[in-house]
């Protein structure tokens, strides 16, 4: 087999140089019913090459249903992600994903999902608690992982993730390594740290998020690799829909918020470390951060869109942390342009590491992330819609809400439906679903204004709530629920966390029969 110049260059341990194969060698191996692990989170760092080939082999056999695999990646993988659920390749899935087939065929039934906490999976995985049902002791049949250069001593250096590749590696009993010529080497941006199981786990030894002790590769041995494959294609994120009058709201409540709490000395001038969730909001978060032009910031978060590269060149960030830099094609542009300055305020560790509580807890983090709904009391649903249908999952939401010094949640007060603009309103009396409970959020913020919970009573937090956070076409309907609920509540004596069982998930049932959550009455109730 032919070897490319620009592979070579890329593979210092000479013993894998006759490990290179072609693709297609490798089908043979995959067997349905298979473990498999990935690289790659939140879209990027994942393989390529052979979930593609494996897809193009499924399409010519028509093996669509025949050949599936238990698909476990440290978050969301790429594309190849989508085109293996829409194969019907996947049997088994976790924990968090992104793409539309994949919660398609979630929701269908077609693909067995559970869902973890990002900081607990790897570690999960490496006690065998999800294979303890094979027989045969092993728990990853094959990890494919991409690699962006391998060093002398035959370790892998990710790209622009590390997620739970550490560990998927530890537990594999054969690894493929996909070396991506089309992405520069990232090689110098990682600090790993290996996983060690109880009794013999240590502390991270993190006081600042700048600090490292870790490892600049992730060293695997050379007898589990069985093959390395070039690929040769970069990783695709679309781009971030722009800020938009909503998502500057919500950044300006946030801005002053923070202002006054570094006012009243809570908060030291440059915050605390940052994290921001995923998704279109949290990037605009970012985006209205940079704007408000605080100095010496720092991040100590999961992944970094390509708004935190602004905060960079404006001089606001000092120094940022992930397990992932998540950014689109004009982003990974800018970050290679200027790779010598990026390059040292830039850090990317496992998500065990990233997402870890005691850490998130030690450093203060002040954690941003977007919900599907709060209810009035402050529990919060991440993951299902009308407490059912999957839309992502839960990912490292919960590890930072509930050890984050601040916990917020950022949402517009109401999406649109088919048949109405506010027909969803993102406050509820009672949430579908519970992610995040009352016991860990701080605070709500939404277009409309910002609740600062702390210290509060639940009924006192039902009116904060409602009157900083509700859409308009909302707060009528939340308060007279409130009221009603308290009135039945007097009466029987639970006061504490008034509901009205019967009419608690009655915005849900309308937005199901009706396509709003406006409802026109209440249930009556004794
Ligand atoms: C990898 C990581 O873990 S990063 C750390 C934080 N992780 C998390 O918070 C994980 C859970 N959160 C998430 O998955 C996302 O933040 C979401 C889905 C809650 C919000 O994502 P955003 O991109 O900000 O919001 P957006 O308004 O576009 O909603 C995404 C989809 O959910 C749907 N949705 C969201 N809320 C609701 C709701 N209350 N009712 C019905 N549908 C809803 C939207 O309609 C949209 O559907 P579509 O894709 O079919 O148009």
């Amino acid at each position: 087999m032919t070897i490319s110049r620009l592979l070579k260059e890329r593979i210092r341990y000479a013993p894998y140089l006759s490990k290179v194969k072609d693709v297609k060698e490798l089908i043979p191996l995959f067997k349905d019913g298979q473990n498999i692990g990935w690289s790659g989170f939140t879209g990027v760092g994942a393989p390529k090459a052979v979930p593609e080939a494996l897809v193009k082999h499924v399409e010519e056999n028509n093996l669509q249903g025949k050949l599936r695999f238990n698909l476990f990646v440290g978050a969301s993988a790429g594309p190849e992600e989508c085109l293996w659920a829409e194969h019907d390749m996947i049997s088994r899935r976790a924990p968090h994903q992104v793409g539309k087939p994949i919660s398609k065929a979630i929701n269908a039934g077609k693909i067995s999902f559970f869902d973890k906490h990002l900081s607990m999976f790897p570690q999960d995985l490496t006690y065998g608690f999800y294979t303890r049902n094979r027989t045969d002791n092993k728990i990853l049949d094959y990890t494919i992982i991409e690699a962006t250069a391998i060093k002398e001593d035959g370790s892998i250096v990710p790209g622009p993730s590390v997620g739970g590749s550490p560990e998927f590696i530890t537990v594999s009993d054969k690894v493929i390594i996909e070396v991506n010529t089309a992405t520069p080497s990232f090689e110098g941006l990682h600090d790993i740290d290996m996983p060690l199981n109880p009794p013999f786990r240590q502390p991270y030894p993190y006081v600042k998020v700048d600090d490292k002790c870790g490892v600049d590769s992730i060293p695997v041995d050379p007898e589990k690799v069985i093959a390395i494959v070039e690929s040769t294609e970069m990783d695709k994120v679309p781009p971030n829909t722009p800020s938009d009058g909503m998502s500057k709201a919500i950044a300006n409540h946030l801005v002053e918020f923070f202002r006054d709490e570094v006012k009243h000395g809570r908060l030291p001038e440059n915050l605390h470390p940052l994290q921001s969730g995923i998704g279109n909001i949290a990037n605009a978060v970012i985006e209205g951060l940079t704007d408000a032009k605080f100095k010496h910031l720092n991040v100590w978060t999961e992944v970094l869109q390509d708004s935190f590269l602004d905060l960079f060149d404006n001089g606001s960030l000092d120094y940022a942390t992930a397990t992932s830099v998540r950014l689109t094609e004009k982003g990974f542009e800018r970050l290679f342009n200027d790779w010598d300055n990026y390059k040292h305020k830039l850090c990317l560790r496992s998500q065990v590491v990233s997402n870890n509580p005691e850490m998130i807890r030690r450093l203060g983090v002040i954690a941003m992330n977007t919900p599907v709904e709060i209810d009035i009391y402050a529990h919060a649903n991440s993951t299902n819609v009308n407490g059912s249908r999957m839309l992502n999952g839960l990912g490292g939401s919960a590890d930072f809400l509930r050890n984050a010094k601040l916990s917020i949640m950022h949402a517009p007060s109401a999406r649109p439906t088919k048949v109405d603009p506010t027909g969803i309103s993102t406050i509820v009396p009672m949430a579908s679903h519970v992610d995040q409970t009352e016991h860990d959020l701080d605070v709500v913020v939404t277009d409309q204004g910002l609740a600062d919970l702390r210290g509060l009573a639940p009924r006192e937090r039902a009116h904060v709530i409602i009157d900083n956070c509700a859409h308009p076409d909302y707060k009528d309907l939340l308060n007279d629920y409130l009221e009603r609920s308290e009135h039945y509540a007097r009466k029987h004596s639970c006061l504490h966390e008034p509901h009205m069982l019967k009419n608690a998930h009655k915005f849900h049932t309308n937005l199901i029969e009706r396509g709003t959550m406006k409802v026109d009455s209440w249930d009556p109730v004794e």
